[in-house]
C-alpha cells in the first residue's frame, strides 16, 4: 500500500475524521461520545486505510466491538477511497493535547502498522514538531511549555491548576540534560522519590500511606503506595526503568504496567474491608434472612445470579457487614477474582479526582475490569448528576460483560429520590433484598455472638435486658455491649444488671425517649380529633385521610423507619402511599402557612 505522504492530504483526512466524529456524536449521543469517541485521534493514513489511535487496550476492544463498523461506513461515505479503518492502542506514547496526541498516536499507529503490514505510515512533519515522540521535554528547569502536561508511559500527566508541570515518567527517552536523572521527577532541588513534585493539592491520605500531595496525573506514582495519589517518583517504576537510561516501553510493556497499576489500585480500593465482617460472624434471623441468602448466593457462585443485588435497610442493620462478607468469601474461594468494594462517596471522590487530573480513561478501565463491583450507600450520589452518569455507564459496561454488581442503600431503588430514573430502574433490575428492623430474638442472638467474640462472660439477663431496651439498630446495640464489657474489664468487676444500667444510663434514657410510629399516630389522632384506629383503616374521607398523611409524614421525619415499614404500620399500605403522603404534606405546607404551623406544633410536641 502506498502511504499518504503529503501533509495537505493528511489535513484533508483530519477534516474527514472531524466530520465522521460529528456524525458519531449525533448518532450515539454525548455520553457515549465523551466516554469512548472523543479520546480517539487520527494517527496515520495509508492509501485506502486510516488508523485511529486509542489510549488503552480496553478502550480499543470496546471501540472495535461497538463503533468500528460504523466509523468505517461513515468514513467511506466521506471518502469512498477509505476501505479499512484500524483501531490501534497509542500504548507507550499516550497523549496530552491534541497536537501531541496526533504525533504520539501517529507514532503508535505507525509502529503498529509497521508491525502488521510492514507499511510505514507517513506522519506530517509539522505534527511531529519539536516534541519528538510526543513527550514533553524537560529541560532541567521546567517544560518546553506545550500544552498542560507531559506525556509518559501512556498516561497523561497534566500539570493541573497552574502548578509546576510534572516531568514525564521516564518511559520514553527524551532530552534530559546529561547527568540529570529524572528519578524524583521534579526540579533538581527536589530529592527523588518522596517529595511532591509539581502541583500539590490538599494532601490526601489513603490506604495507610501518607501522601503530601497529589501527583498531577493521579497515576505514575513510584508504585509503592499503589494509589497514584502519593508522592511521585518518576523514573523509578516497578520495572526499574530509571530516568535518562530508560528504554522506550513497548505497547505490551505499557499494557502490563497499566494492568499492574490497575490491580494495585483495585487492591487499595478494597483495602478497607473489615476482617470481622464475615458470613461466620453474621447472625441470621427473620428480618435479614432474604438479604443473607442472596448475599451468600452471590458470594458462592462463579456465575452471575442476579444483577445487581441491591441490599437496603435502615441504619446499622448489617448492609455493610454483608457486603464485606461477600468480598471476603469470594476472595477466599478464588483470590484471582477482582473484587472492588467501596462506598458511593469514595466512588464519587475517585471520579472527581480522575476528572480533575484528566485520568478518566484509566478510571473507567479500572472499574470496568473488575469481576465484582460493590458500591455501599448508593444514596450518597443522589442529586450528584455527573457521578450518577459515570456510575450508570460503569454499571452498564459491567452488566454487559456479565460481571456481578452489588449495591446497598438506605431505601429501595424506587425510593431513591434525586436519582435519575434510568439508574433507579437499573438498580431494581436484579434482586432487591430488604433488611428489616431487628426483632428481639435477632438482637439477642447478635449480642450472644458479639459477647463470645469479645471473650466476655455476660450473664443472660444482661443480654436480654440490652436486647429489650436497645431496639434502634445493631451498631448501637454492639456499642452498648462494648461499653459494658470495657467498664467491667477496667474496674475489674463482674458484669451485672445493676452495673449495666449504671454504665448505660444515658443511652437507656435516649432509647426510652425514642419516638415510635404508634406514639406519632396517637398524638396526631388526638390533635385532629379522630380515632387511632383510623390510622389503619381504609377510610378515605379527607377528614381521616389528611391526618393519616400527616402522621405518615411525621413518622418519616421523626423515626428511622423506612417507607415500607411506615406503610405496614398504617394498615399495611404500600410504600408509594407513604411517599405520596410525604410529598402531599410538604406541598400543602409550602402553600398554606397555617397548615405548616400546625405540623410544626405537632412536631415540637412529639419531640418534647
Ligand atoms: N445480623 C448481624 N449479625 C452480626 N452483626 C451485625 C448484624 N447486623 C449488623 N451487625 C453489626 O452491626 C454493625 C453495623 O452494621 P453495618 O455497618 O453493616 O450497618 P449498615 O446497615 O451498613 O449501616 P449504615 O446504613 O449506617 O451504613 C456492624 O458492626 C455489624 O457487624
Amino acid at each position: 500500500m502506498t502511504p499518504v505522504s503529503d501533509p495537505a492530504d493528511f489535513a484533508e483526512y483530519e477534516a474527514q475524521w472531524g466530520r465522521v466524529r460529528d456524525a458519531l456524536r449525533s448518532e450515539f449521543g454525548d455520553a457515549a461520545f465523551y466516554s469512548w469517541l472523543k479520546p480517539l485521534s487520527l494517527a496515520a493514513v495509508t492509501e485506502g486505510r486510516v488508523t485511529i489511535a486509542v489510549p488503552t487496550r480496553f478502550m480499543r476492544d470496546w471501540v472495535v466491538s461497538h463503533y468500528a463498523d460504523r466509523i468505517r461506513v461513515l468514513w467511506s461515505w466521506e471518502n469512498p477511497a477509505v476501505r479499512r479503518v484500524d483501531i490501534s492502542v497509542a500504548g507507550a506514547w499516550g497523549a496530552a493535547d491534541p497536537a501531541s496526541a496526533k504525533a504520539a498516536a501517529a507514532r503508535a499507529a505507525g509502529a503498529q502498522a509497521a508491525e502488521d503490514d510492514a507499511v510505514a505510515p507517513v506522519v506530517p512533519p509539522a505534527a511531529n514538531g519539536p516534541r519528538a515522540g510526543g513527550a514533553a521535554i524537560y529541560n532541567g528547569e521546567g517544560y518546553n511549555g506545550e500544552g498542560r502536561g507531559g506525556i509518559s508511559g501512556g498516561y497523561v500527566t497534566g500539570g493541573y491548576g497552574g502548578g509546576a508541570p510534572l516531568p514525564p515518567r521516564s518511559s520514553k527517552p527524551s532530552p534530559v540534560p546529561a547527568g540529570q536523572s529524572r528519578a524524583g521527577g521534579g526540579p533538581a532541588n527536589q530529592p527523588g522519590g518522596h517529595q511532591p513534585t509539581g502541583h500539590q493539592s490538599g494532601g490526601h491520605q489513603s490506604g495507610g500511606h501518607q501522601s503530601t500531595g497529589h501527583n498531577a496525573s493521579g497515576r505514575g506514582s513510584s508504585g509503592h503506595d499503589g494509589t497514584g495519589s502519593g508522592p511521585v517518583a518518576y523514573g523509578a517504576g516497578r520495572n526499574g526503568r530509571s530516568g535518562a537510561q530508560a528504554a522506550p516501553m513497548s505497547e505490551a510493556e505499557a499494557d502490563a504496567e497499566a494492568s499492574h497499576r490497575a490491580a494495585e489500585r483495585i487492591d487499595q480500593w478494597s483495602a478497607g474491608l473489615d476482617p470481622r465482617f464475615t458470613f461466620d460472624n453474621f447472625v441470621c434471623g427473620k428480618p435479614n434472612e432474604l438479604a443473607h441468602a442472596a448475599a451468600l448466593r452471590v458470594a458462592e457462585s462463579e456465575t452471575v445470579q442476579f444483577n445487581p443485588l441491591f441490599l437496603y435497610g435502615g441504619v446499622g442493620l448489617g448492609k455493610t457487614h454483608l457486603m464485606h462478607a461477600i468480598a471476603w468469601h469470594i476472595r477466599g474461594r478464588n483470590p484471582r477474582r477482582k473484587v472492588v468494594y467501596m462506598s458511593a462517596e469514595k466512588f464519587m471522590y475517585e471520579f472527581i479526582r480522575a476528572l480533575r487530573y484528566k485520568d478518566t480513561m484509566a478510571f473507567k478501565e479500572q472499574f470496568r475490569s473488575v469481576d465484582v463491583l460493590m458500591i455501599d450507600d448508593v444514596q450518597f450520589i443522589s442529586g450528584k448528576d455527573s457521578t450518577q452518569e459515570e456510575f450508570f455507564h460503569t454499571f452498564n459496561a459491567l452488566v454487559d460483560q456479565n460481571r456481578q454488581i452489588v449495591v446497598s442503600g438506605d431505601r429501595s431503588p424506587s425510593d431513591l429520590d434525586g436519582m435519575e430514573e434510568r439508574l433507579r430502574s437499573r438498580l431494581g433490575w436484579g434482586m432487591v433484598a430488604d433488611i428489616h428492623p431487628t426483632t428481639y430474638e435477632l438482637r439477642l442472638g447478635i449480642l450472644q455472638q458479639k459477647a463470645d467474640q469479645l471473650g466476655a462472660v455476660v450473664p443472660g439477663k444482661v443480654l436480654e435486658f440490652l436486647a429489650h431496651k436497645i431496639a434502634s439498630n445493631v451498631r448501637e446495640l454492639e456499642g452498648a455491649l462494648n461499653r459494658v464489657v470495657a467498664h467491667a474489664t477496667l474496674v475489674g468487676r463482674a458484669i451485672t444488671l445493676e452495673t449495666t444500667q449504671e454504665v448505660l444510663q444515658d443511652l437507656l434514657r435516649a432509647n426510652e425517649r425514642r419516638l415510635t410510629i404508634e406514639d406519632i399516630q396517637k398524638r396526631v389522632a388526638e390533635h385532629f380529633n379522630i380515632r387511632v384506629s383510623d390510622m389503619h383503616s381504609a377510610r378515605r374521607s379527607r377528614a381521616i385521610a389528611r391526618p393519616r398523611q400527616v402522621a405518615m409524614y411525621l413518622a418519616k421525619q421523626l423515626t428511622q423507619s423506612s417507607l415500607p415499614e411506615i406503610g405496614r404500620k398504617f394498615g399495611g399500605r404500600d410504600h408509594t402511599t407513604v411517599m405520596h403522603a410525604v410529598k402531599k404534606v410538604e406541598e400543602l405546607g409550602s402553600q398554606d402557612s397555617s397548615f405548616a404551623d400546625d405540623i410544626e406544633l405537632l412536631r415540637r410536641m412529639l419531640e418534647s
